[in-house]
């Protein structure tokens, strides 16, 4: 039986329902105690004791595959789809072999995405927010019909998004150098980046985080933006400079924003994002429903099995 480190906070809320069907497959899941990630430090400390790793959205470093596999560490999966924060070419370097679980959250995440655009639309945040004080907000909000909302990331989950906003009677207009075409979706806009902003009501942001494009979403990107532009994150942090989204929101220049991710999570107790009231906070949980849970943890067991 091989011992499996499990970090994935969503994999971990249900991990009873795992044990057997890891088992099954010859592999021991072992739950880290851990909120949203182990530090480096963490990592290096426990890993060499197991022979498998189920990572979540941890420092999947160098220093840490080289340090685990002086230990036991012979093999990995990353639970999930975002790879940003593993290092791949160190596991190439090592020989230890690693995957992802890609196509796994595309309905999930996409449903989150079009909750945020919704309740950012209508200022559902603001009447919660006022009747729990005891007061009867009747903010105006804007109808989506017709509104021009930028869908930047065309994979799996901006597939998903830009279909249920088709399905609600928004244009979608989508940014994504790596998908040519209207991506096999009826009246879909392709726009190029940063020009695609001047004339769209909504950014939603569902791309890849990768080396290219840190804070691509940045003051500068944001004064070319239409004023009054709503902003929904359900991606990765690092895409958007939070400072200057920030500022974006208390001019005004930014109407609202709903955010699932965000560059340190969880989110630091002095964030300014935290004051921000017109924002929709998120716990990086747009993936996370039982079905989705389980259909991507029986496929990141499947995969670490079949590596030894
Ligand atoms: N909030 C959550 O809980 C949650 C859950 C799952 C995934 N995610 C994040 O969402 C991302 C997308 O997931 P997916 O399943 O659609 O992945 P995917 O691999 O199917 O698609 C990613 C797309 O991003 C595109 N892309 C890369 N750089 C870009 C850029 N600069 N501008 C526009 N597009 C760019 C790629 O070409 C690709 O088509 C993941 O990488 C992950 O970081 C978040
Ligand atoms: O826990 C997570 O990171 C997400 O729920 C899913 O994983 P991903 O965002 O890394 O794909």
């Amino acid at each position: 039986m091989k011992d499996v480190l499990v970090t994935c906070p969503p994999m971990l809320g249900q991990i009873d329902l795992f044990y057997d069907y890891a088992a099954e497959r010859g592999l021991k899941l072992h739950p880290a105690q851990v909120t949203q990630i182990l530090s480096e430090d963490e990592l290096c400390e426990q890993l060499p004791n197991y022979d498998g790793w189920i990572i979540g959205d941890d420092p999947a470093t160098r220093r840490v595959f080289e340090t685990a596999q002086k230990g036991r560490l012979s093999a990995a999966v990353k639970w999930g789809i975002g790879v940003d924060n593993v290092d791949f070419e160190a596991c190439k370097d090592l020989g230890i072999p690693i995957i992802n679980t890609p196509m796994m959250f595309g309905s999930e995440v996409a449903d989150v995405a079009v909750g945020f655009v919704i309740g950012l639309a209508r200022e559902l945040f603001l009447i919660d927010r006022g009747v729990r004080a005891g007061n009867w907000p009747k903010p105006a909000g804007i109808s989506l019909i017709n509104r021009r909302v930028g869908v930047i990331g065309l994979g799996d989950i901006g597939r998903n998004v830009a279909t249920r906003l088709q399905a609600l009677g928004m244009t979608v207009v989508a940014y994504d150098p790596g998908v040519e075409g209207d991506a096999g979706i009826p009246g879909l806009e392709r726009a190029a980046w940063p020009e695609a902003v001047e004339d769209l009501d909504f950014l939603v942001f569902t791309c890849a985080l990768n080396k290219h494009n840190f804070h691509m979403l940045d003051a500068d990107v944001l004064s070319k933006c239409k004023a009054g532009v709503r902003v929904v994150n359900v991606a990765r942090g690092p895409l958007i400079d939070e400072a200057a989204l920030v500022s974006a929101l208390q001019s005004g220049h930014v109407h609202s924003a709903a955010l699932d991710v965000f560059e340190v999570e969880p989110l630091p107790m002095d964030s300014p994002i935290r004051g921000m009231e017109r924002c929709i906070l998120g716990t990086h949980n747009g993936s996370n429903t039982v079905d989705a849970v389980i259909r991507a943890t029986h496929t990141a067991i499947d995969r670490l099995a079949g590596f030894y």
